[in-house]
């Protein structure tokens, strides 16, 4: 969903003026909600592969090629160590007891490991006082839990399930709820497809009753997006400038949206994923125009695709955005694998959407300056939203682009004081300042930033009919 906050005063004009969502989804709430909660069924059989009341402490086991074609080399096995320590913190009441990396020829092996590093986990596992395992691999196969479970005697997840389970809990709109339930069915039918339990029971009717939950799924899915749709026209007539913020997930987005709206209701946290609505935020350049921020869900390495193909829809707007900036953290130790990473991300979003200039759009921002001695990177502008240092360079860049980009322009037009110019020009333009003019006191000469349509708008209302 489409949650438009800004400055309080902002956000009644702006809502009054048929930005704010509410009222238009009401009418598919209920259906929704239906989706969601009362597919009994579906939802008992969900629950036995995520376990959110669960509270674990982990091991966290990460493999890696060590060799071939298969190898990663633009990441150490260490820093993926670092990251899905993070994804485990994120859960509340999950911890992390331990952490190994563990070298292989190949993924994929039946048990994963070969019997000598199968020895070496084992005796880990039982001289640790741990209650799961958390294998940081994007899906592990069926066969491959289940002897690891056997093996260790510990419940074994992937990163698809520990993705999954921060997913739901964060999932607050309807949107992000509907589109997190889509990328968990695709999980939990294939694993069950492949379970005793649908050798075993009824299979015609389990998969109907996946075809049909998928069904209703992708239906409610595209009532929101065709809302979304509306809401975006409404907004484009109303001419606001949108910037959407993109980015690695926990690199500042919303904390650097919150620094340049002082939008109170933004709430920054230290986790993966905190942010799964897309939301709107109404600020000010330094020459008084207002543009709209678009606050985004970050990006991960490493998700099965079909987890991102849920949440394409929620960058529609992102896609679709006049300025889209790019915040990158600049005291993370793997900046250059999470920067090629988005940049390839927003790569494939430009082709699968059609928007083949959406890397021209892109402006890189190097955010938390405050925790580096020096900033390596010259292509960024850096900032903090900590300390809010470098934010008044960053709206002075981005007025300059947003002024290029949606084709507007700063000019200086002498009109009557007081007549139907000066009206008009108040509700098409930005009025920067007015002052009486000199030489003739009936004359106010105006700077204002006006769109290249509006301003033909005007010389044919009051400049060419004269
Ligand atoms: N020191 C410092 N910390 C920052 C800065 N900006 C953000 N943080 C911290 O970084 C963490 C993540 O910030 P968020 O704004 O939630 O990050 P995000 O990119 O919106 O994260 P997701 O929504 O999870 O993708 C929080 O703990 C912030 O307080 C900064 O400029 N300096
Ligand atoms: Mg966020």
């Amino acid at each position: 969903m489409i949650i438009l906050r800004g400055i309080q005063t902002k956000f009644i004009s702006l809502a009054k003026r048929g930005l704010a969502t509410s009222s238009c989804l009401r009418n598919v709430d209920k259906q929704i909600d239906d989706i969601l909660t009362k597919d009994s069924e579906y939802n008992s059989i969900a629950e036995s592969y995520f376990r959110l009341g669960e509270s674990h402490k982990c091991l966290v086991i990460q493999p890696y090629v060590k060799w071939g074609p298969k190898k990663i080399t633009s990441i150490s096995p260490e820093e993926q160590l670092n990251e899905a320590a993070a994804l485990i913190e994120t859960l509340p009441k999950w911890s992390v007891v331990d952490s190994i990396a563990i070298p292989l020829d190949t993924l994929e092996r039946k048990t994963l490991f070969k019997s000598g590093s199968m020895d070496k986990l084992t005796n880990l596992v039982n001289t640790t006082h741990i209650s799961a395992i958390f294998i940081n691999v994007s899906n592990l196969k069926r066969i491959q839990t289940g002897l690891l479970q056997e093996n260790f005697k510990k419940p074994i997840f992937d990163r698809y399930q520990i993705v999954m389970q921060i997913l739901k809990l964060h999932a607050t709109s309807k949107h992000a709820k509907l589109q997190v339930a889509l990328a968990e069915l695709y999980y939990v039918a294939r694993k069950a497809q492949k379970s005793a339990m649908f050798k075993t029971s009824n299979q015609d009717a389990l998969k109907l009753m996946f075809q049909s939950r998928e069904q209703k799924l992708k239906s409610a899915i595209n009532d929101l997006r065709s809302q979304r749709a509306l809401l975006r026209n409404k907004r484009r007539k109303m001419d606001y400038p949108i910037v959407a913020v993109v980015g690695y997930t926990n690199s500042g987005k919303t904390s650097l949206i919150k620094a340049l709206t002082g939008d109170e209701g933004l709430v920054p946290r230290n986790q993966l994923f905190a942010t799964l609505d897309v939301t709107m935020h109404s600020g000010m350049l330094p020459s008084g125009l207002e543009i709209l921020y678009v606050d985004t869900v970050g990006f991960i390495s490493d998700i099965p695709t079909n987890l991102i193909e849920c949440f394409v829809a929620t960058l529609e707007d992102a896609v679709l955005a006049d300025i889209i900036v790019h915040v990158e953290d600049l005291a993370s130790s793997n900046f250059d694998f999470k920067r090629a990473h988005v940049l390839s991300t927003l790569k494939d979003l430009s082709k699968q959407t059609d928007a083949p200039n959406l890397m021209d759009k892109v402006m890189s921002v190097g955010n938390k300056s405050d925790l580096v001695k020096k900033v390596q990177n010259d292509d960024v502008i850096a900032v903090s939203s900590k300390t809010y240092t470098g934010l008044d360079e960053l709206r002075m860049k981005l007025e300059e682009a947003i002024l290029k980009a949606t084709s507007r322009q700063k000019i200086t037009i002498k009109v009557p004081n007081g007549g139907d110019e000066l009206r008009w020009l108040y509700k098409n333009s930005t009025i920067l300042s007015e002052e009486a003019d000199s030489q003739n006191s009936q004359l106010m000469g105006c700077k204002i930033i006006i769109t290249s349509t509006n301003l033909q708008k005007f010389k044919h209302y009051f400049v060419n009919t004269k």
